[in-house]
């Protein structure tokens, strides 16, 4: 699961309307020191709401997992440490004989790694028979089953763990009619622990229900490993696709949830599940296919996306109309031009035709290497009568774009000329309209923009003011600006792990601050 409307204006877009709470959930509520309460509602079930006013960057929770294992879909990993084993050497486990980095990993009898109990059972069970190391990506869905495994160890290890997590959503009866998720999980887990590791005193259904827990409620967490984790209260945060918290964790798996925007009092604390820099349609795509609930949200239900324009296209008719769609809660609606002038004849486009298009867009934009700048400029100057310029794909060339100019070969800060320094501005502007909508407040990419967008600030102000271009005003002007830009973005990313590239960009950013403070103590106030 993952992490935003404009400062100040958070109390409208509370999510749960008062006829829509049900009853008070008090126990998780801890004494009435906690910062939030838990209520339940028809549509959300259980969902955590402010119980005082929270102020951007606040710490509303932070917590340890009960477990942390390995994503579906990873590839082969240590059980003790989760790092990616297929492109380096790696080690059996002396008792067990499951993969391992190294016998001196530091996951290995640690309490989110690879532990004795853990160690004991796939030993005794001798289930490392099964897996073939001649073929190690064979290994892959093996590593499914180590999480819901871990999970149902708690049963015996610790039983007020385990019936924390039986006390969670898995979607059970839902799951059971998707084939590609309950036969997978079936052959994956279900029948892996049950009949060849003969662990029999689990039955088919708690398996399958602890997949689905994990499935729903699980964290992606880990510093570039892949790795979920289960918490005890975070799982608690509702959906929003305009979400007002963000979250980090740390080296020991502690989640820290920070509000992102100002919460109110009684205002529901949402995360988003989906990634918010995609469109309508597929962000509610992710969540029926993933976590199993249709998103209703005001950004879902608003064609303009809040006027993020995330999913809009231009009219090829009338070239000026916006394309939007007609019902964005209705995956099979068809597009139309909202141009309401007499210039347009009518537009209007099928689902099925939309998806076609943006499939074939889709394709073109994954074959561009990821730090060519020159065709992520062509394409975006291609499409520019059929994308809207905020359109979910030109908006993530763009956040591309606003980092690789001035960071990548041929294009670092100093070699900028002026005008690829004026271009990296005008992307870096364009890239916080839209997020000041989609992810405003606190929230790490803005802190990472608002840095990016400083830099060729401060290049174009040294450059010009040793030329003596700028009057005394103008001086400050252009400080002052560059003095905001920073403060923010080392007020936002202070928040993040040091040994992050985005921490180490917050201790540049500091860094940079010192010095511009430096100068206000020569020129004066700006
Ligand atoms: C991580 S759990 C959140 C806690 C859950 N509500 C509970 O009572 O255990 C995620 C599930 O909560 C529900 N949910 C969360 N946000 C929602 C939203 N915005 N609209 C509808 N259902 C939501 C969905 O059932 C989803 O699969």
């Amino acid at each position: 699961m993952n992490a935003r409307k404009k400062k100040g204006k958070s109390r409208s877009r509370s999510k749960s309307t008062v006829s829509d709470i049900v009853e008070n959930r008090d126990e998780y509520f801890g004494g009435g020191i906690e910062k939030y309460s838990v209520k339940i509602s028809k549509l959300m079930g259980r969902y955590m709401v402010a119980n005082v006013d929270l102020r951007p960057g606040e710490v509303i929770l932070s917590e340890l997992p009960i477990v942390v294992g390995p994503c579906t879909g990873c590839k082969v990993q240590c059980l003790g440490c989760y790092k990616n084993l297929e492109e380096r050497t790696f080690t059996k486990c002396k008792q067990c004989g499951w993969p391992l980095c190294s016998q001196k990993c530091k996951g290995i009898g640690s309490i989110f790694g690879h532990t004795e109990t853990e160690c004991f059972i796939l030993k005794q069970t001798n289930s490392a028979r099964f897996l073939n190391y001649k073929n190690v990506s064979t290994i892959r869905t093996h590593l499914h089953a180590i999480a819901p495994l871990r999970c149902l160890l708690l049963k015996t290890t610790s039983p007020d763990q385990y019936n924390l997590i039986l006390n969670m959503e898995h979607h059970n009866p839902l799951r059971q009619n998707i084939p590609e998720v309950w036969n997978t999980n079936q052959i994956n887990v279900v029948d892996r622990i049950i009949k060849d590791w003969g662990l029999k005193e689990y039955s088919e259904e708690e398996i399958h229900t602890v997949c689905g827990i994990l499935e729903v409620n699980c964290f992606e967490i880990g510093h570039d490993v892949n790795v979920r984790g289960l918490y005890p209260k975070a799982f608690l945060m509702a959906h929003d696709c305009v979400p007002n918290t963000n979250h980090n964790d740390e080296e020991n798996y502690e989640l820290t949830v920070r509000a992102s925007t100002k919460i109110f009092q009684g205002q529901a604390i949402t995360l988003s599940y989906a990634y918010t820099l995609q469109s309508t349609l597929k962000r509610r795509e992710h969540l029926l296919n993933n976590k199993f609930f249709e998103c209703f949200c005001k950004r879902c239900s608003d064609p303009t996306e809040l006027g993020s324009y995330s999913s809009a296209l231009l009219c090829p008719k009338c070239t000026t109309g916006i394309v939007l769609c007609d019902n964005p809660l209705h995956a099979e609606s068809t597009w139309s031009c909202t141009e309401l002038s007499k210039k347009c004849p009518g537009y209007t486009i099928t689902a099925k035709s939309m998806k076609l298009l943006l499939d074939r867009i889709t394709e073109e934009v994954d074959g561009i290497d990821c730090n060519d700048v020159a065709t992520m400029e062509y394409f975006l100057s291609k499409y520019r009568n059929v994308l809207h310029p905020k359109h979910y794909i030109n908006f993530g060339i763009k956040v591309s774009l606003s980092q690789l100019y001035g960071k990548t070969k041929g294009f670092l800060i100093q070699e900028l000329n002026e005008d690829q320094l004026e271009r990296k501005i005008e992307i870096c502007r364009e890239v916080l309209e839209v997020l000041d909508v989609i992810e405003p407040g606190f929230t790490r990419i803005r802190g990472v923009t608002l840095y990016e967008l400083h830099a060729p600030l401060m290049i174009l102000f040294t450059r010009q003011a040793a030329e003596k271009n700028l009057s005394k005003s103008e001086f400050k002007r252009r400080l002052r600006e560059i003095f905001n830009y920073l403060k923010e973005a080392s007020v936002i990313l202070q928040f993040e792990p040091k040994s992050s590239a985005e921490g180490k960009m917050g201790q540049a950013a500091r860094e940079a601050l010192k010095q511009v403070e430096e100068w206000q103590k020569i020129i004066g106030k700006f």
